[in-house]
């Protein structure tokens, strides 16, 4: 045996050593789970237990985030944890999640992001779809876009919040990424034809009016089904679309990262119908409806401020009424439990034509 092999052979037995640990830590782990789900139908009733606690899991990730002393990067572990829980929850319970499809899109990274690779994820067609799946008890949770960094709000998503009443559990930022891809080894070259979704188009126009100028652009519902279209129309057809979609359909990636923005994300919202615990660090959305007179919205913004409460967004959308009246959707930090909070919340009510409360959430940790 050669010294390179002796110093590997060592090595690689300590490794062997480390991962038998972390194979019965993880099973040991596994066990603990189960009997917490035991206990949760215990005291909940089988039909009744809640077994997926967004609190809690966002209490682990920060944890181990915090903890973290390397070499492997804080969201690194976070992610490998992330899929720790998944197994386990799934292990207590499988999870299904509806999230509005097609399959291979952006919306499905973001719910496997959220509820790791265990989670059965179903793709729907719109999202009163994956609305009405949860309302009915089809699905445990749902996964809608809410909001782009270049594109703003997504308000069919928070329309439907009038409609069902279902609460937020929680919500998830992920990374956009767009490349060119197509079926062929042309590269760059002879490119004719760009397959593409309208929010494609507007968070990539730039970089494709600068390369791909004179190529016809098509619009079509949504990456994969761009990713279809190139297979099918070939020479000189591309998409424009994930490493999530040129994996499912086994495409080239011949250009990446086409976004205009560089931190081009999206928003997403979890919802379900459970009230969620504090984390420690959580946001609350609600829906309030005004009369429309002068200065409605800076009294309504009044309260926030008299209180120290600092708002994350604010949607403006029509009420729906015969009357004058102005909804407004408002996510502002911190948890409904909190006195403060509620302070704000009965203030609120005593002044508005209608409250909504969506849910109080963890702030996105991944
Ligand atoms: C184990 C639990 O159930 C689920 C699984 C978790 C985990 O694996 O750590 C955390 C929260 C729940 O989603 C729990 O409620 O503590």
């Amino acid at each position: 045996m050669s010294d390179q092999e002796k110093e590997l052979k060592l090595l690689r037995d300590q490794i062997d050593s480390i991962d038998r640990q972390i194979h019965g830590l993880l099973n040991d782990r596994a066990r603990c789970a189960q009997h917490v789900a035991e206990v949760k139908e215990k005291y909940q009733g089988s039909k009744d237990a809640v077994f997926y606690r967004p609190e809690r899991e966002a209490q682990v990730l920060r944890r181990v985030m915090e903890r973290n002393e390397g070499p492997l990067a804080d969201h690194e572990v976070a992610r490998l944890f992330r899929e720790v829980m998944s197994v386990c929850l799934a292990l207590e319970k499988p999870m299904h999640v509806a999230f509005l499809g097609p399959e291979g899109n952006f919306t499905q990274q973001a719910a496997s992001k959220h509820f790791g690779h265990s989670a059965h994820c179903i793709p729907f067609n719109s999202g009163d779809e994956v609305f009405r799946e949860v309302e009915s008890g089809g699905a445990h949770y749902g996964v809608v876009p809410i909001e782009n960094s270049s594109e703003g709000v997504v308000s069919h998503t928070l329309d439907l919040f009038k409609r069902f009443n279902l609460t937020i559990c929680g919500e998830v930022e992920l990374r956009i990424h767009h490349h060119v891809l197509r079926a062929d080894d042309l590269g760059l070259d002879q490119i004719t034809r760009i397959y593409l979704p309208q929010q494609t188009l507007s968070q990539c126009r730039s970089w494709l009016d600068s390369h791909f100028l004179s190529a016809e652009r098509i619009l079509v519902n949504s990456n994969a089904e761009a990713a279809r279209m190139a297979i099918k129309q070939g020479a000189g057809a591309v998409a424009i679309a994930s490493e999530l979609v040129a994996d499912l359909y086994q495409l080239n990636v011949v250009a990446r990262n086409i976004d205009d923005q560089s931190d081009n994300s999206t928003r997403y919202l979890i919802i379900g119908d459970q009230e969620v615990g504090e984390s420690g660090q959580d946001k609350t959305s609600i829906l309030v409806t005004v009369r429309d007179k002068s200065g409605a919205l800076y009294e309504l913004l009044e309260h926030f401020h008299k209180h120290k409460i600092s708002l994350t967004g604010i949607e403006t959308r029509p009420a729906n009424s015969e009357n004058s009246h102005s909804a407004f959707y408002i996510d502002f930090e911190g948890h409904a439990a909190n006195k403060h909070i509620q302070k704000v919340l009965q203030e609120l009510q005593s002044e508005t034509v209608e409250l909504k409360l969506l849910g109080s959430y963890p702030v996105a940790v991944l």
